[in-house]
């Protein structure tokens, strides 16, 4: 990798920017692998960092699967994530002409984009009957396609799941690539051969500079099944392949649980950066509760708070569809919103630069009365006007809530005439992102 030749690219250049910190630093957390920068060779985009010190990154999962398959829905998900602000899209397509949609989906997104390729190898076959080779010509050709980033299950073996089914678990193995290699696992004798080839996957994801996003096969799918046996052995696994797929001079984050309970999330983050020497951690959810379907984005949504404090780098968003249906446009709104809610909370208290700027600008407005510079720093801009404007207070200075007992206004007034004080009126707003990808810019 060039990082550790000592060298600043272009790539560097770009996150350092967006980040509003030094290209050294940026080049200093590749080398290390703190930080990565997903973006395959072939793929031509902005590319936005994920790692140590930087702002909390958001993934929206799109994807046809096999009861709804329309192209161009996932055309309209994809562009709406980016809307909405998401920083990552991965095609989890199970359905049709899956290679089609994935190079629709990368030609059509500014966006680093990832995939699970063992779901193609399932989706176009039997998984019981996989040929190994069949599956590395699947990476081999994703990669080819321009696949920013992969998630493949290494750490799902015949090990990590023989101690998984030594615990009773509530919910077994809800990792969708995680239950098809056990299975293939358990059907044929065979060892993982994401595991077993491991060093041949490294030189095809270097070869591309497709990034490591090494999955969590075994992860709890139940609160009531968190940091069990055969969840940590796969992640004792994974920090000795982040090792490996170091030396080989990929780059490589780590994924992490799912459903957690409040108080095994930090020690959750904490082991994970330990044992997998600082990778990147890139998280689904985590849900902290199991019996909310229909609000899921907001049990993630609480997870993803307290993960992203702890140290979590990517967040990858949960929907109010989840464990329901396949997400539809609004799902994907939602999910994006509260996942890039827990993100920023985490961001406040991470140190993560802007991210404290953005918000007390937002509160100066609001003490400000200044409804256009709420609207303009909400997250989703279009929301907060259409709930003020839709009020009979549309027009008015106040809102509907208080009228004219707004304790804003009030105050205001107050402290004109009695304190002296001058209004809070300087603009010490940055940008928190690329304008390109907010809603509503800025
Ligand atoms: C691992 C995560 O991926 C989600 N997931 C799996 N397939 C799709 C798809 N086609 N579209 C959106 N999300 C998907 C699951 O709901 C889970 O949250
Ligand atoms: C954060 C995260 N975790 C897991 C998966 C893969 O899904 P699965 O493991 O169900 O195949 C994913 N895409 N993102
Ligand atoms: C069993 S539903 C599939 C995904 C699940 N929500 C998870 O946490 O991984
Ligand atoms: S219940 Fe639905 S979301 Fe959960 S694993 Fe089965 S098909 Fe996927
Ligand atoms: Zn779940």
């Amino acid at each position: 990798m060039l990082a550790c030749a000592g060298k600043i690219t272009e790539e560097m250049m770009a996150v350092a920017e967006d980040e509003r910190l030094d290209p050294e630093f940026i080049r200093q957390g590749l080398a290390d692998g703190t930080i990565v920068i997903p973006k395959n060779i072939r793929h031509q985009f902005r590319p936005i960092g994920i790692g140590k010190g930087l702002r909390t990154k958001v993934n929206a999962n799109i994807g046809a699967s096999g009861y709804h398959q329309l192209l161009e829905e996932e055309i309209t998900k994809l562009h709406t994530a980016v809307q909405y602000g998401a920083d990552s899209v991965m095609d989890l397509s199970t359905g049709t002409d899956l290679d089609l949609i994935r190079e629709t989906l990368i030609r059509e997104s500014p966006l680093m984009l990832g995939t699970v390729p063992i779901y193609q190898v399932a989706s176009e076959g039997s998984i019981l009957k996989m040929d190994p080779e069949e599956l590395f010509a699947v990476i081999e050709k994703q990669a080819q396609q321009g696949v920013d980033y992969m998630t493949v299950h290494c750490g799902v073996t015949k090990e990590t799941v023989r101690k998984l089914r030594q615990h009773q678990r509530i919910e077994g193995i809800v990792s969708r690539g995680g239950a098809l290699l056990a299975a293939y696992i358990e059907a044929t004798g065979n060892e993982n051969p994401l595991y077993e080839q491991f060093d041949r996957l490294c030189d095809i994801f270097a070869r591309y500079d497709v990034t490591f996003s090494l999955g969590d096969g075994l992860r709890p799918g139940a609160t009531g099944d968190a940091s069990d046996r055969g969840q940590l052995a796969e992640l004792l696994v994974l920090g000795e392949l982040v090792t490996r797929a170091r030396e080989k001079g990929c780059q490589v984050m780590v994924e992490g649980p799912g459903h957690v309970p409040l108080d095994q999330i930090v020690a959750n983050v904490q082991l994970q950066k330990r044992v997998c020497d600082g990778a990147p951690f890139y998280v689904l959810g985590p849900l902290t509760c199991d019996v909310a379907p229909g609000y899921d984005h907001i049990t993630g949504a609480i997870g993803g708070a307290i993960a992203a404090a702890a140290g979590t780098d990517m967040l990858c968003y949960v929907t109010p569809a989840e464990h329901l249906r396949l997400p539809d446009r609004q799902d994907v709104i939602e999910g994006v919103i509260a996942t890039r809610i827990a993100a920023h909370s985490g961001d406040l208290v991470k140190g993560v630069k802007g991210a404290k700027a953005w918000n007390d600008q937002m509160s100066r407005y609001r003490k400000q009365l200044d409804w256009d510079g709420m609207f303009r720093l909400a997250m989703d801009p279009e929301k907060a006007r259409r709930y003020k404007e839709e009020s009979e207070a549309a027009n008015a200075k106040v809102c509907s809530m208080c009228g004219s007992l707004c304790s804003i206004n009030i105050d205001n007034a107050a402290i004109e005439k009695f304190s002296g004080q001058k209004p809070d009126t300087s603009e010490k707003f940055l940008t928190p992102r690329p304008a390109a990808a907010v809603a509503g810019g800025d």
